[in-house]
């Protein structure tokens, strides 16, 4: 997908909302174990439910990866269904990846090519090499964190280096590899106050802000501080939204939860663009 048609999305839905799907089975309703794939059907229900709200949904590896084969297995069948049922939503692999050049290669290829996602997150730590293989795919979009919604985010990423803290170097050395018109960034709706500084280095790439909801962050500031012409974020909520009820109408209450958010969102779109 381009930048061009997930900005029409948003503008058709009036919505920059991106739901995440972090599904836990301890978390997830009862009597959905009891069938064949509880984590798909969770994630089935959730899509259904929300998916003219949202404009993009971030499945996050470690929870399919922490069931073993059949949360691979969920998470295929979860990117599949998004695909073939909604094939204009925007979809996020979360998995933070980085290696050395060779071993991106592989870990994009299973991203864009295998689970055909749009997007995958990566760490920056490793440097140009280790982002580049990822840049490299046409129409697929890297997100790179860069100032994350964590306490930890403190422990480096706010560090001077050379004068200058180190999500900012992170962000202007990013702007010069090759392909680097196909990354977004990963910034922690915890930190809006941030925002103003984020925009000055990269006015107009797309931002993934998660740490609204079950995190605290507000959306209202960050619209304030970080928004650009093209609206320019992705705000996601996953526990706010998918863990709205426990009992059989957890979708119906995902969809309240996430029709607030898409709310609270179109007031804002509208405000700005004065549409
Ligand atoms: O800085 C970051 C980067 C990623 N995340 C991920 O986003 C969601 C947030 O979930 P909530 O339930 O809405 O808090 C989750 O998958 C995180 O791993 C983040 O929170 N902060």
């Amino acid at each position: 997908m381009t930048t061009e048609q997930l900005y029409n999305q948003i503008q058709e839905k009036k919505s920059f909302l991106c739901v995440g799907l972090d599904v836990d089975l301890n978390k997830i309703p009862k009597h959905l174990l009891a069938l064949e794939d509880p984590i798909f059907e969770f994630n089935k229900a959730i899509i259904d439910a929300t998916h003219d709200l949202c404009v993009a949904y971030k499945p996050n590896i470690a929870f399919f990866e922490a069931y073993g084969m059949k949360g691979w297995l969920a998470l295929q069948k979860t990117i599949n269904y998004i695909n073939d049922n909604y094939p204009n939503i925007f979809t996020i692999a979360d998995a933070k990846r980085g290696d050395i050049g060779n071993t991106s290669s592989m870990y994009a290829k299973a991203f864009f090519e295998d689970l055909n996602f749009d997007s995958v997150t990566v760490a920056p730590y490793m440097g140009k090499d280790s982002v580049e293989p990822f840049l490299a795919f046409e129409n697929k979009h890297t997100i790179m964190l860069a100032l994350t919604s964590n306490e930890g985010a403190f422990d480096f990423q706010t560090l001077l280096v050379d004068g200058k803290e180190l999500y900012k170097q992170v962000l202007e050395t990013s702007k010069s590899w090759k392909n680097s018109e196909n990354l977004m960034y990963v910034v922690g709706a915890t930190k809006a106050e941030y925002f103003t500084e984020v925009r000055k280095i990269v006015p107009d790439s797309f931002l993934l802000v998660p740490g609204v909801g079950a995190q605290g962050g507000s959306l209202a500031e960050v619209c304030k501080y970080g928004m650009n012409d093209k609206v320019g974020l992705l705000i996601n909520s996953s526990r706010g939204i998918i863990y709205a009820s426990t009992g059989t109408d957890y979708a119906e209450k995902a969809r309240e939860e996430a029709l607030k958010m898409q709310q609270e969102m179109s007031g804002i779109v509208s405000l700005k663009f004065k549409v």
